[in-house]
């Protein structure tokens, strides 16, 4: 907005007592000329600010129809491409047209390419979609420095050892491989029962390496985001390679990556270019750097062999259920913190709680936890975690979720 030219100062009247009567005259009907001069100016700005109300007024009812209008109508999203001198290429979300669009200076301002958009029937871009907004930001959980440390893990000791082995030594010593002339397993794939410490596992060895962890769901990458999984793959990857080292986390792979079905289902379609996706990314990664890929699923039997081949997710680690010791184990660690009474027998508990699952045994501690609550007790006792036990038994029975490690091993 221009800045206005400041207003004139009031005219003043000095008048000498020695003064003559002509001279005193002449020096008033001055003042009186200063004076309409000054009015002049005024009335004249005056009419200048009126007009520039009226401006402003239309440019508000003006701001406020389109905005009636936005809340109103539909808009389509697309993704901008390229700012170029004659508008924005925007992609439009769907058909993958491609459309060159125009855009206001003040909102191409605050576009930058590879942003989500949102356009009108005309194609002409209406806003800018926030970061949060944005599927890639919902799709994926990214964590700097996750807190799940290896000692936070109940049992699996050969499995830690061996994510320690083939993920956590290629970030830290890469040059023992390179000395030794062998090629660092390519992706580890973790597969086992729900709840078993999968995720942990990947976490610790993120957080062991200082590494971003960055995960991404299968299951949602074809329930949520339809139509944009291969794109989410490649902007993993890509995001992977921005915030190296990192460990890139994908879990239910099967999701993504089961068994082809003869079934040509246009979903089934998309499902297959997101794993191709998958796939071209882990077949282009040796030049990636510091990013290690990890996989989950407790579908192994269902998994598409193809992202098992060598220099794709070639080093398989089983995560079993947990035996009695691990169950002791994993008792022990979700109870560090807790107040527990003199008569808790972990020993009776670890016997008790065969089937269960790590997620499992948490679960059975936070609500032993909150019968003592309901007691006004501060100390978890042992009819306590009994209680607990025998809750979670009848919530199995009557949900019809049956314990896991009852389920056929193949499946899981
Ligand atoms: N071995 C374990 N030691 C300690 N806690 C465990 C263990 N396994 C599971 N848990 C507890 O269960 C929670 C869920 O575990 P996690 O997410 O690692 O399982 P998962 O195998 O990845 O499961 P899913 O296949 O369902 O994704 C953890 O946050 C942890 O509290």
């Amino acid at each position: 907005m221009s800045r206005s030219p400041p207003l004139p100062d009031q005219p003043t009247l000095e008048l000498d007592p020695e003064m003559t009567d002509r001279e005193r005259l002449a020096a008033l009907r001055e003042h009186f000329a200063d004076i309409v001069d000054v009015n002049a100016t005024l009335e004249e700005r005056l009419d200048d600010a009126r007009e520039r109300r009226e401006d402003l007024r239309e440019e508000v009812d003006k701001l406020e129809r389109e905005n009636e209008t936005l809340k109103t109508t539909s808009l389509y999203v697309a993704t901008a491409e390229e700012l170029t001198d004659d508008g924005i290429v925007i992609k439009q979300h769907g058909n993958n047209q491609e459309v060159l669009t125009e855009v206001s200076p003040k909102l191409r301002e605050k576009i930058e390419s590879g942003d989500r958009v949102a356009v009108n029937d005309s194609f002409t871009v209406q806003t800018v979609l926030e970061a949060e907004k944005d599927a890639r930001a919902q799709a994926m959980e990214v964590d700097e420095s996750p807190d799940v440390t290896y000692d936070e893990i109940g049992g699996l000791e050969d499995q830690m050892q061996e994510v320690r082995e083939a993920v956590e030594q290629p970030l830290e010593n890469p040059e023992q491989f390179e000395q030794v002339g062998i090629e660092p397993p390519s992706g580890v794939l973790l597969h086992g029962p729900p709840g078993t410490g999968k995720t942990m596992l990947a976490k610790a060895v993120a957080n062991q390496t200082d590494a971003t962890f960055i995960k991404m769901a299968g299951s949602e990458l074809v329930q949520k985001f339809i139509g944009e999984g291969a794109k989410l793959v490649r902007d993993l990857f890509e995001l992977a390679s921005q915030r190296e080292p990192a460990i890139v986390f994908i879990d239910e792979i099967d999701a993504v990556a089961s068994k082809r079905t003869d079934s040509k289902t246009s979903g089934d379609a998309e499902v297959q270019r997101t794993m191709m996706q998958l796939l071209s990314e882990m077949d282009g990664f040796e030049d990636r750097g510091d990013i290690r890929i990890m996989a989950a699923t407790n579908r192994f039997d269902m998994l598409d062999r193809a992202i098992l081949r060598p220099g794709r997710f070639d080093r398989l680690i089983e995560v079993p259920e947990p035996d009695e010791e691990a169950r002791h184990k994993i008792l022990d660690i979700h109870t560090r913190n807790m107040g527990v009474a003199d008569d808790v027998d972990f020993d009776k508990l670890a016997a008790e709680t065969e089937g269960k699952s790590g997620a499992d045994i948490e679960s059975l501690t936070t609500e032993a936890g909150m019968f003592a609550i309901r007691d006004e007790r501060t100390e978890v006792r042992q009819s306590d975690f009994e209680d607990a036990l025998e809750k979670m038994d009848e919530n199995d029975e009557e949900t019809g979720i049956v314990t896991k490690g009852s389920l056929p091993s193949y499946a899981y």
